[in-house]
């Protein structure tokens, strides 16, 4: 059951639970009594001397009253301090308990393999860790202490009815099995409504959260109406979803005022008339009337207790199933953390995507050496990026094995083999935040003139200097406000300020013009020296300096050697040359 995983994940945070309890079951006490003090206040004014206080010594009429008047204060008091406690303790755990939740599948999430994220979208997972979590958190708030409160009354106010008149205990808790029993039904009617109101939820923030991404292409193409369209079916769809909850839960409450209203008139009528045959005391008759209110009325909130109930269960299974999602790449204390020098090895490595019926590489061998630099060469969806992805353990090799420095990478620590490694990819990405911070998230240890040197190195310290705001100017979101070329550079000089080991450029220079990318290469020349570079690119120009070159072809490798070796081979680099130096037309 979705609300015992729900407590066992709140173990921690028993003894606070068992006080924020203690003080709802207080609270609902001290609320029920002054009821009884207007059924003894009626019983002193009528009975007088003769009254149930007088029997406590307390003769004097006028006495008596002073007293029920300095308890009900006393009561009042008693029932503001624990109304203010309980409600702090159970919004503070609820708090905390939130705040679990969502660091926790926060965390959890990125620690998922990339395969994860390919069937994901951000906008899903954004819905899960901010509004399930916060729908849960709206059912802990109140939902505990509803449910504890009622109990209580039913407790207490049934034992005061069962003292004063068991016969109208019975008719007064008459109503309560149909109304549990209707809880129990509603509760069946409504989960399968909630769980499709929360997945709608996450699809309309899926989808907001893709059109805001992908805003620029939206205007290019005047998609505004189409897309406002779109929005609004899917708005239109959890808004449906919404109202047939609705209306299974407005039902509710009218049929619970019913049953509470069955046992309100027996009370009301059957009491009245053994008041009448002088069967039951006056003040009796004035406790159990306002009693009947105070046992069945609360049952009245179990309708929207057992609507934030359902709404705060849909929402735990989605952040439970999160968490229960299996991570498949990961380290454990026995993995080598070891200090790389750089030597690559892929042998007769193979892999193919999940749910991809080719492999995207397959048989590769390459030895790299450790200070070398090599380039990875191809068309287009050849296998290139794949084989960093792999390097990274962003993805398992199927066949075959890659070693770092002789040990086979699954046996790395993740930390240590990714902390080796500075990749500069192809869809760099920015925080939105200044320039300076984001080169320095390569190195958070690195100090000012170090930042400055990276970016000199990646040519972008004469760029930022420009700038009006220097190195203080915000990228803006993923870097809107630079131009492409702009944040490749800096992504080039955040990799640079981590000074790897190896050194992983997918196509890092491809937005920058020829000029800058000449001074890029220049300075690559001082950097490759002490490190292994591996430069992905399609303009050649950048590989020419490799000490050899791959062509891939569909997930191959098909030719290596260096530039000049290669271009004697007169093979597919050769050609691919000629095209690009413009001695031969490319192909139509
Ligand atoms: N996440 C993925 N899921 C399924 N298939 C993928 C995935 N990523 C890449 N592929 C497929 O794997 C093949 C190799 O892709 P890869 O990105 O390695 O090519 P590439 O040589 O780097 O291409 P480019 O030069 O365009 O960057 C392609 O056919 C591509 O469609």
């Amino acid at each position: 059951m979705t609300l015992f995983k729900v407590l066992a994940y709140a173990k921690g945070f028993k003894r606070q639970a068992m006080w924020a309890s203690t003080c709802s079951v207080v609270n609902k006490l001290f609320d029920i009594a002054p009821e009884i003090l207007i059924g003894i206040a009626i019983d002193v004014v009528i009975q007088q001397e003769d009254s149930f206080v007088a029997q406590l010594g307390i003769v004097e009429p006028k006495n008596q009253l002073f007293l029920l008047g300095l308890l009900t204060f006393l009561i009042w008091l008693g029932e503001s301090v624990f109304q203010f406690l309980y409600l702090k303790n159970w919004r503070e755990l609820a708090q905390k308990i939130q705040h679990r939740f969502r660091v926790d599948s926060y965390s959890h999430i990125q620690n998922m393999d990339m395969a994860f994220f390919e069937d994901q979208s951000s906008g899903r997972l954004t819905a899960i860790l901010n509004d399930d979590v916060n729908q849960l958190e709206r059912f802990l708030d109140v939902g505990a202490n509803d449910i504890l409160q009622v109990l209580t009354s039913v407790v207490a106010v049934g034992s005061v009815f069962f003292i004063l008149s068991p016969k109208l205990a019975l008719l007064a808790f008459t109503p309560i099995p149909l109304i549990i029993f209707g809880a129990f039904f509603f509760q069946r009617k409504a989960e399968p409504l909630y769980t499709k109101v929360r997945s709608m939820a996450g699809k309309l923030a899926a989808a907001i959260n893709t059109n805001i991404t992908g805003i620029a292409t939206i205007k290019s193409y005047t998609k505004e109406q189409h897309e406002r369209q779109r929005i609004h079916a899917i708005s239109d769809q959890y808004v449906q979803a919404n109202q047939a909850a609705i209306k299974v839960s407005a039902a509710f409450t009218p049929v619970i005022r019913m049953a509470i209203l069955m046992g309100f008139l027996a009370t009301f009528v059957i009491g009245g008339l053994d008041t009448l045959n002088g069967n039951l005391a006056v003040g009796a008759y004035g406790v159990l009337v306002f009693l009947t209110q105070r046992l069945l009325w609360p049952f009245k909130n179990l309708a929207v207790t057992m609507d934030l109930y359902e709404r705060g269960m849909a929402s735990a299974r989605r952040i439970l199933n999160l968490l229960n999602q299996p991570i498949t790449i990961r380290s454990s204390d026995h993995d080598k953390r070891i200090q790389l020098s750089g030597e690559i090895q892929f042998n007769q490595v193979q892999f193919t995507y999940p749910n991809q019926a080719k492999p995207a590489v397959d048989a590769i061998n390459i030895h790299i050496q450790a200070g070398q630099t090599v380039a990875l060469v191809g068309q287009t969806g050849s296998g290139k990026s794949t084989l960093i992805k792999l390097l990274m353990r962003y993805y398992r090799a199927d066949q075959g094995n890659l070693c770092l420095d002789g040990h086979e990478i699954n046996t790395i620590h993740l930390n240590a083999l990714r902390s080796q490694i500075g990749l500069v990819s192809q869809t760099t990405f920015l925080f939105n935040d200044s320039i300076f911070a984001n080169i320095h998230y390569g190195n958070p240890d690195a100090d000012e003139q170090a930042v400055y040197r990276a970016a000199q190195q990646a040519e972008a310290h004469g760029f930022i200097n420009q700038l009006k705001d220097g190195y203080n100017t915000p990228v803006g979101e993923q870097g809107t406000k630079l131009s492409g070329g702009q944040v490749q550079r800096i992504a080039l000089a955040r990799a640079l300020l981590k000074n790897p080991p190896i050194l992983v450029l997918d196509e890092a220079t491809s937005a920058v013009d020829n000029e800058t990318e000449a001074a890029i290469q220049k300075s690559l020349l001082t950097i490759g020296r002490d490190r292994t570079v591996i430069v992905i690119a399609h303009r050649l120009s950048t590989v020419v300096n490799a000490d050899c070159i791959y062509v891939m072809d569909q997930g191959h490798i098909i030719e290596s050697g260096s530039h000049t070796e290669l271009l004697e081979k007169k093979g597919r680099y050769q050609s691919l040359w000629a095209i690009q130096t413009g001695q031969i037309k490319s192909p139509e």
